[in-house]
């Protein structure tokens, strides 16, 4: 059985404070976009994880897929199964790829296993993998928040709209962006502010991790900069970067940035 997953954005961002466990609490908006990876996973007599596509860092035992399946294999019977990953996400880009992946893999397994797990399971595995793994699992807007991974489901369609993602050749790795923002207690309701017409949100509606990001890396402001010159009504860095995303009336013509970066049109 094949599925594609599918990548996120970060709709607004605010650090608000850092945690006894090291990591941060945040409030976000995970938006669903049409960025995908193809997964395959057929029941089989040994477990084999291959790949084809984007590079992948790091060694095969540490995808996700496989730190799933070895997490439910705990406590579950589980028969061996052949994964195969298409990658075409953009690794490392604040789009949640590996994220995604590990979401759509448990409900994959879910159902080619028979496992029976409910979807309240499903998420409490896939919390474990990663903080916005369980956001894969209902995949639908939602405002995020405690690690970004506690939701609340929000009506945000923005299909009206005509959606562009850039990814410029930039690396941000997520520990080192929550490094550099200092957390801050949000004033305004990121959910209000989301119910306004997106011509508002671009005085309203901020990633924090954008200006120590920025300040590291010019090349990625300059991109946020070129999609309001190219009319975007709104633009923002995705999660920790590096990836941007634009939100126009109409496709935007963006030839220009074809060459140093990669763009997706209609996202
Ligand atoms: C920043 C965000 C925003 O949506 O997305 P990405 O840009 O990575 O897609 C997420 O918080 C990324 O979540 P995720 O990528 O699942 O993070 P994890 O693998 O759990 O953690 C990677 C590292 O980020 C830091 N971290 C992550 C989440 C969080 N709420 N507080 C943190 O401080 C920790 O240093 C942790 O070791
Ligand atoms: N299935 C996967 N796809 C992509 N990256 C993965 C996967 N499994 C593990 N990883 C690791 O997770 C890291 C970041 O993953 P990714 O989700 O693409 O980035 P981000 O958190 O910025 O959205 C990568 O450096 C990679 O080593």
């Amino acid at each position: 059985m094949i599925v594609f997953p599918n990548a996120k954005i970060n709709i607004g961002l605010n650090v608000v404070e850092l945690r006894s466990d090291g990591y941060h609490n945040l409030e976000t908006v995970f938006y669903p976009i049409k960025i995908h990876d193809a997964l395959e996973v057929v029941l089989s007599d040994e477990l084999r994880f291959t790949s084809s596509g984007n590079f992948l860092p790091g060694n095969a035992a540490d995808n996700l897929c496989l730190k799933a399946y070895h997490l439910i294999k705990k406590e579950h019977d589980l028969p061996p199964v052949n994964i195969h990953l298409h990658k075409n996400i953009p690794i490392g880009a604040g789009l949640g790829g590996g994220s995604a992946d590990a979401g759509f893999f448990i409900k994959l397994l879910n159902e080619v296993c028979e496992i029976g797990l409910s979807t309240e399971t499903m998420q409490n595995y896939a919390r474990q993998l990663g903080a916005d793994c369980a956001f894969f699992i209902g995949n639908k807007p939602v405002f995020a928040f405690e690690k970004g991974d506690r939701f609340e489901e929000i009506q945000l369609d923005l299909a009206a709209y005509y959606l562009v993602l850039v990814m410029p050749p930039i690396h941000v790795s997520t520990a080192e962006a929550y490094g550099g923002v200092k957390p801050v207690r949000s004033e305004s309701d990121l959910r209000s502010a989301l119910k306004l017409p997106v011509e508002e949100w671009k005085a309203l509606v901020e990633n924090n991790f954008e200006r120590s990001v920025f300040e590291h890396h010019p090349q990625i402001k300059a991109v946020k900069e070129a999609l309001y010159q190219q009319g975007a009504i709104y633009a923002a860095m995705s999660g920790s970067g590096a990836s941007v995303f634009g939100i126009f009336n109409k496709k935007p013509d963006l030839q220009k940035f074809e060459q140093a970066n990669q763009v997706f049109y209609d996202v």
